[in-house]
Parts: C-alpha cells; structure tokens; sequence
C-alpha cells in the first residue's frame, strides 16, 4: 500500500497561501502607519526571527525524510513563521481594534505551533532512541559524525583510534581482555575495475551493514582504510574473538550481492585477523592487525 506523504513543498504552499490571506486582511482593512510611527529596531528584530524560523524550517525538511515527525515539526514552523510574518506586517499597517482578525493573526498560531513542535518533539524522541539502538554498534561514548564517513555510515580510522585509546585506558585498570578484529575484502580493485566504483561503493556499504548485523550488540565497527573493517570487542578473549571472525569471514563469502547494470553475482572473500592487546597502546595494536591481515592473505582470491 502507497504510504501517505506530504511533499516538503506543500508546506511552502500552504504558507504561502496563508500568508496572502493573512496580507490581504491587512491590505484591505488596514492603512499605512506614517513613517515616523514605524519601530525600526521592532521590524529588524522581527524580521530577523522570522528569517531564522525559514532557515529552521529548511533545515528540517532539507535533512529529513518525509513522515509524521516532519511534517508536526514543519507544521509548528510554519504556524511560527506565519505568526511573525503577520508580526512584521504589523509594524507598518495599523488594523482597526474593533477588527477580531487584528488579534488572531498573530496570537493562534502561536499556540498551535507550541502543540505541533510539542508532539513532533516527543515523536522525534521516540525515534531518536530507537535510531540510537541500532546505533550502538557504530558509536560507543560519544557522538561525533565529523568522524564518521559519509559513505559508509560507521567511524572512521580517527573514530576508532579514539575509541580504542578509551577501551585500552578501561581495560588497563579493570584487566579486561580487549580483541580487535580485522576484515578486509581481497581483490577489492578489482570489483572496482570490473563493475566501476559507483558500484563498489554500494558493494562496501553492504559489506558494511553486513558486518553490523553479525557482530554482537556490544561490539564497535569501524573502517579503518578503503575495503578494510575493524571491529573492536571489549570484555573479549582472542579466542572468542576468531569464532566470530570465522562467522564474519563466513558471511561475506555467503553474500549474493547482485550488480545494477549487469544484474551480475558478485562473490566477495575477504580475509580476517584477530589479536588482543598486552600493554598496547593504540597504534601498536593496529600495526599488529595490519601485519596480521597481509599475513593472512591468501595467494590468489576468487573472484567470478
Ligand atoms: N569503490 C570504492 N573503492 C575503494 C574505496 N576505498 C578504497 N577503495 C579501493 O579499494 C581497493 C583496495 O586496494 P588494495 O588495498 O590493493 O586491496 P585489494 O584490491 O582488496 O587487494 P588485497 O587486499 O591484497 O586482496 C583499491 O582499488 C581502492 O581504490 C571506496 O571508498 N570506494
């Protein structure tokens, strides 16, 4: 069934349409102020909210997806915008008292907004603890998406370094035995000089959702460099950590991705290192991952 969506421009409709509504009360039973009854410093401060709520309103429905959360959120925006444009006005065209209009402009959407931004708040809430769950496999103490790669929604190599400096500092003082993982994609460049690099990186993003829904809900993935994933597993002896890299290892070879232009398989390998560290220090445990995946790889991988 097609879901019911308001299309972002309905909103700069609708305002637009009340806005004219809201100027031609005022047009035709208003009259001009004189100039010198005009407060400039009301106007520019007026004028200057109702700029910053087009630019709220903008920025929300520019970042997100349409659905219920938006659309309250839009909705309040614009009742605010509406509100202040009306404001604005004001400042030059004097209403008659007698006219009941004069105050409802500006007074009811405010109210209104304040129902439409307080629901949509509460909505947002809900759904940003939800995203926040399926999150914690990709951030762990904090949130910084300067660190995080626009393509493949996990950190980056400056992300896991942080990470993993905090998770050595833990285990040092609660003796935890903290695991690295490594997967890396054999034969990478060639998928990219097979099928373009539009298409391998959709193949990576897949890796990367992949790999997120095998480890467990503790662990932290992150991409270290091009096709190479590390996943860091506090309170996670080596020995543990391998069962799941086999795991890791197994579901890549196992992926049926199929490419868009020539609806063709694409059989991925990759190869996969594990060590714990022993009075490491950041860049000592990633070096011996390194070296521990260029060991492992194999001669010749396969690539259909
Ligand atoms: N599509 C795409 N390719 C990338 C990205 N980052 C790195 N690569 C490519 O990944 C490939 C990595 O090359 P290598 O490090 O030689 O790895 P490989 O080809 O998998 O070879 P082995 O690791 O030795 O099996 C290079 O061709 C890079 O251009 C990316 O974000 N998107």
């Amino acid at each position: 069934m097609k879901k019911h969506v308001i299309s972002h421009w309905s909103y700069l409709y609708g305002l637009l349409f009340a806005s004219v509504g809201g100027f031609s009360v005022f047009h035709v039973w208003g009259e001009l102020k004189p100039t010198a009854d005009i407060s400039w410093l009301d106007v520019l401060s007026e004028g200057g909210m109702t700029t910053l709520a087009i630019f709220w309103l903008y920025m929300v429905l520019r970042s997100r997806p349409a659905g219920r959360v938006t659309q309250l959120i839009a909705l309040g925006l614009c009742c605010i915008i509406f509100s202040w444009s009306m404001d604005v006005v004001d400042e030059f065209i004097r209403l008659p008292s007698t006219l009941l209009w004069h105050s409802w402009l500006e007074s009811l959407p405010i109210p209104l907004a304040l129902i439409f931004l307080s629901v949509g708040i509460y909505h947002w809430h809900e759904e940003e603890i939800a995203i926040s769950a399926q999150m914690a496999k990709r951030e762990r103490h904090f949130r910084e998406h300067r660190l995080f790669d626009k393509l493949i929604p996990v950190g980056g190599a400056g992300y896991l370094r942080k990470q993993l400096g905090l998770a050595l500092k833990e285990a040092s003082v609660s003796m935890i035995p903290v695991s690295v993982v490594a997967v890396d994609l054999n034969d990478f460049n060639l998928v990219n000089r097979r099928y373009g690099v539009k298409e391998g990186d959709d193949i990576l993003q897949v890796v990367s959702q992949l790999l997120l829904i095998n480890i467990r809900h503790d662990d932290l993935i992150c991409r270290l460099a091009g096709d190479r994933f590390v996943i860091l597993m506090n309170n996670t002896t080596e020995s543990a950590a391998k069962l799941i890299a086999e795991d890791l290892k197994q579901a890549v070879s196992h992926l049926a991705y199929r490419t868009r232009e020539e609806n063709e398989r694409v059989h991925l390998t990759a190869t996969v290192a594990v060590t714990t560290a022993q009075k490491d220090d950041t860049d000592s445990l990633i070096q011996r991952l390194n070296t521990l995946i260029i060991r492992n790889k194999p001669d010749r991988s396969v690539l259909v």
